[in-house]
């Protein structure tokens, strides 16, 4: 249940986010549309979803900030090969073009299909792929409940399939992350997924409760579609009928009929995952599903990976926005709760820093947040201050005008050094003050994280891994291109690359 038929949101071909080409429509969903698009520089593939900010009644807007909020959130929190990769989010700065201006993109790694096609395109039976795509949602919300979030959310439409057959679940406007037992989500959802306590939840200010066994049930119905060429396991022509019947075997009034064309243990898996209630249903946690259905699969069970950083609640600009905007509500800090837009660091990420560090005091919580934002293990506090320290002698005010490529003077300003050109493409809302400004460390300072995060991706996607402190350093004094290009560091950056590795290993605790 979304907002109905929105109308798409139309983006220019061509249009420029970030770094981030716009090409042709993806597709259009209740809350945004998405485009398909390539990075100026190196032309690697993505897809932006816009997420809608406009429209609506009062009461709608509210739950779609909300969503806006979690999706943002969570998108740029979960890290796992089962789960999409967001590379940033974006808050589109464009007062020309009132339908844009304002809108939140996201930067996504770009799929091929989504599980509903692949149905719908299929000629019935079970799809050739099943048990693998299975296996990878059932490990993509074992990764998300091991980290005390529900997904919300799970049906065909979001799970996305990749050109190289990656399975990943997307969408998380109805993410939450779990208070105890349970979390509450705007009393939004998918009537075919949503389980059958789903209508007798009492909505209250918070919105409804929803546990990690509304997704197990959700999978249940999933994997019956996917194994039986698409059919729900429970009967009717419409959602709201087939609903009824969910509602009506829950109360022991019909007994659960599964097809026959769904092999015998798939049946029994899916026959737990659909068990009336959910005290019964939580028995079957996320972990062990994903080995269940590992075993089913003929895959060898992994235990779940645990995220490789666990990484802050963040504000990143759009959040900020919402916030600043006073439309941004209290549930969309799950774990702060109050709205208030003071991220809490746990305490591993205090360590990467050294206690006896010659940082200033008045930075580290900046630098600190800024690393725990970027899922890639190079892009830690200790190098981030290291280039800081590199770039302005951490002096918050510095200026810096040097000669560049085509011999013409570049300007560079504030504790990162940001060129004002650059730092637009970038910004990031380090403050949450609404706005981006390069002379705020706070902003300046995530900023650079945004730009260090998307350069360590680039430079492993490009088999680039021997010294990326030292390949980062250097690319953020000339660009990702020349690095990129020279394959390592370049001789012009060598000495400010050793400076940056000194720093490094001071800081580092
Ligand atoms: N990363 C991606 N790569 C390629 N296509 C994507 C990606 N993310 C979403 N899409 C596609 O874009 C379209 C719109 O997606 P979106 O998530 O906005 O809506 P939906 O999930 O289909 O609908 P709703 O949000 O109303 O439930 C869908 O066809 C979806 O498969």
């Amino acid at each position: 249940m979304g907002l109905g038929s929105t109308p798409p949101i139309t983006v220019p071909y061509g249009y420029r986010v970030g770094f981030w080409r716009i090409n042709e429509p993806i597709g259009s969903g209740s809350w945004g549309s998405v485009y398909a698009a390539e990075h100026v520089e190196d032309g690697t593939r993505a897809a932006v979803k816009f997420l809608r900010t406009d429209l609506l009644t009062p009461g709608q807007r509210g739950a779609m900030d909300e969503r806006v909020a979690r999706e943002v959130r969570f998108s740029l929190e979960a890290d796992h090969q089962h789960v999409v990769r967001t590379h940033a989010a974006h808050t589109v700065r464009d007062p020309e073009r009132p339908g844009l201006d304002g809108l939140t993109a996201l930067v996504m790694d770009r799929a091929e299909h989504n599980l509903q096609e692949l149905i719908a395109g299929a000629p019935g039976g079970p799809l050739p792929l099943a048990p693998r795509i299975l296996h990878g949602v059932a490990a993509g919300l074992a990764h998300l409940h091991g980290r005390g979030w529900v997904h919300g959310d799970l049906k065909p439409a979001n799970v996305l399939l990749a050109g190289d057959g990656s399975v990943w679940l997307a969408d998380f406007g109805l993410t939450a992350e779990l208070e105890g037992t349970h979390a509450y989500v705007p009393p939004l959802g998918t009537l075919d997924h949503v389980p059958p306590e789903w209508w007798s939840e009492r909505t209250g200010a918070q919105g409804t409760k929803v546990r990690p066994s509304a997704d197990i049930w959700a999978f249940g119905v999933v994997a019956h579609q996917v194994l039986s060429g698409g059919l729900h396991p429970f009967p009717g022509a419409t959602a709201r009928a087939r609903a009824l019947a969910a509602q009506a075997y829950a109360r022991g009034a019909a007994p659960l009929r599964l097809d026959a064309s769904v092999p015998a243990g798939w049946r029994e898996l899916i026959a737990e995952c659909l068990r009336p209630d959910h005290a019964a249903r939580a028995r079957l946690t996320g972990e062990q599903l994903a080995l269940r259905v590992g075993e089913l699969a003929g895959r060898p069970a992994r235990p779940v990976r645990p995220a490789r950083r666990r990484r802050l609640v963040v504000l990143l600009a759009a959040v900020a926005t919402l916030l600043a905007a006073g439309t941004g509500s209290g549930l969309l800090l799950a774990s702060g709760g109050d709205g208030a837009p003071g991220p809490e660091l746990p305490p591993s990420s205090a360590q990467d820093l050294a206690a006896g560090a010659d940082v200033p005091a008045a930075l580290r919580p900046h630098i600190t947040n800024t690393a725990m934002r970027c899922a890639d293990e190079a892009v830690t506090p200790a190098l981030i201050a290291a280039i800081l320290k590199a770039e302005s002698g951490f002096a918050t005010d510095a200026h810096r005008v040097r000669r560049g490529k085509d011999g013409i003077a570049v300007q560079e300003f504030g504790v990162a050094m940001w060129t004002p050109k650059v730092f637009r493409d970038w910004a990031t809302d380090g403050d949450g003050d609404g706005t981006t400004d390069y002379m705020s460390p706070p902003d300046a300072i995530a900023t650079m994280g945004s730009y260090l995060c998307y350069l360590a991706r680039s430079f492993r996607e490009h088999g680039l891994t021997d010294d990326l402190p030292g390949l980062l350093a250097s690319a953020y004094r000339t660009s990702g291109k020349v690095v990129r290009a020279e394959g390592g560091v370049p001789e012009r950056t060598r000495g400010h690359a050793e400076r940056v590795r000194r720093f490094l290993v001071e800081f580092s605790g």
